[in-house]
C-alpha cells in the first residue's frame, strides 16, 4: 500500500475535516494516509521524510496560520536552514 504523510492544521475545524475525509478517500483508493496535527512533531520527520506528504492547513487572522502550526511555521521559516531544506520532500499544501 502506497503510504503518505498528511498532515493539518486547523483553528476552527474545517481544514481537520478536509484531511479527515482524504484519510477516508485514500484508504477506499488503496492509499495509506498517516495522518497527523501538524503540532504533532514528534509523530513524524520531514527531514527524513521520503514518502509524499499532503499538509491541509487554513489561515485565519489577517493570513496567520492557525494557532497549533505556528510552532512548524517557526521552524520552516528559520533562516538559519539552507535553502534546499526540505527540498527533497514530494509535498502538496491544500
Ligand atoms: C476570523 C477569520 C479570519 C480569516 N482570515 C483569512 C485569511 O486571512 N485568509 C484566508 O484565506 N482565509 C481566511 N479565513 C477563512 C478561513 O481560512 C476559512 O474559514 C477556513 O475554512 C477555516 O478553516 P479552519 O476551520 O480549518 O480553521 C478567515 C476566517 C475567519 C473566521
Amino acid at each position: 500500500m502506497q503510504r503518505f504523510l498528511l498532515l493539518y492544521a486547523t483553528q476552527k475545524g474545517q481544514a481537520k475535516a478536509i484531511a479527515e475525509e482524504i484519510f477516508l478517500q485514500a484508504g477506499a483508493h488503496g492509499f495509506e494516509a498517516d495522518m497527523h496535527c501538524i503540532s504533532e512533531m514528534d509523530k513524524y520527520n520531514l527531514e527524513t521524510e521520503k514518502d509524499p506528504v499532503v499538509i491541509v492547513i487554513s489561515t485565519t487572522g489577517t493570513g496567520d496560520p492557525p494557532d497549533t502550526a505556528r510552532k512548524f511555521v517557526k521552524k520552516i521559516r528559520d533562516k538559519t536552514l539552507p535553502p534546499d531544506h526540505l527540498a527533497h520532500l514530494h509535498r502538496s499544501v491544500c
